[in-house]
């Protein structure tokens, strides 16, 4: 099965006032991409259209043979389970669990089986084997990083998207954790997407995808 990703006469609405328009695009499974542009040209709002969190106003979005513009909000619910992973800036981490039950939680919620050993299979790959038990309070920047990365690619999503990864790092860790995360997704298959202003990141990545606002 191709799992290529396209978007053909993409545009988002945000209420009456914010149209958001895209050119088109044909990414194939397994490409590593940088996703960017002026500020609020639209680049998370397509990357959440991606992970099918919202649902663009025209056009087409299709992975493989799911068209997401055609599939109702249980269906994009079902889609992102399966095959997305999204890192988000701020992580999104639950304060009040352990590393180990924040990977597991997302594992439970998608009805996966063994999300015990699967989170901790995950967490030892991203070099956590010593801060399972540990809460995001406890954690430095970049291992709280881990353990988004780590719940983002649990289930072995074909699909691997981040939201600005190098906003709370140096730059030495930012190199550190856009390497990491080009090796998971090599190692998965999987699509790389990632929206960054970082000039350093964009440019350690093979493609580009800029978005240039209004048209
Ligand atoms: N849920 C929403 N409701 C209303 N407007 C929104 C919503 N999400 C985004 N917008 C608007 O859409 C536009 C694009 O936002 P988006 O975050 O996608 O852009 P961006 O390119 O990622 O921006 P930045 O680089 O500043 O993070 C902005 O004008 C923003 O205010």
């Amino acid at each position: 099965m191709s799992r290529q990703l396209s978007g053909r006469n993409l545009s988002i609405q945000h209420g009456a006032e914010v149209r958001l328009t895209y050119p088109d695009f044909s990414w194939p499974a397994g490409t590593h991409l940088a996703l960017t542009g002026p500020s609020g040209t639209g680049k998370t709002s397509l990357l959440n259209a991606v992970a099918g969190l919202l649902r663009p106003s025209t056009g087409q979005l299709c992975y493989g043979e799911h068209d997401l513009t055609a599939l109702s909000e249980a269906g994009r619910d079902a889609f992102r389970r399966r095959e997305v992973g999204y890192v988000f800036q701020d992580f999104h981490l639950m304060p009040g669990l352990s590393a180990q039950e924040n990977v597991e939680l997302g594992l439970r919620v998608a009805g996966v089986r063994n999300a015990g050993a699967l989170a901790q299979t995950a967490l030892r790959r991203l070099d956590l084997a010593g801060r399972l038990q540990s809460k995001p309070w406890q954690l430095s920047t970049g291992e709280r990083q881990r353990v988004a990365i780590a719940r983002a690619v649990a289930h072995r999503p074909g699909l691997l998207l981040v939201d600005e990864p190098t906003a709370h790092l140096d730059r030495e860790r930012a190199a550190g954790a856009m390497s990491l995360l080009r090796e998971v997704a090599t190692e998965l298959g999987a699509t790389l997407v990632v929206v960054t202003h970082d000039e350093a990141v964009a440019l350690s990545l093979p493609e580009h995808f800029r978005i240039r606002g209004a048209s």
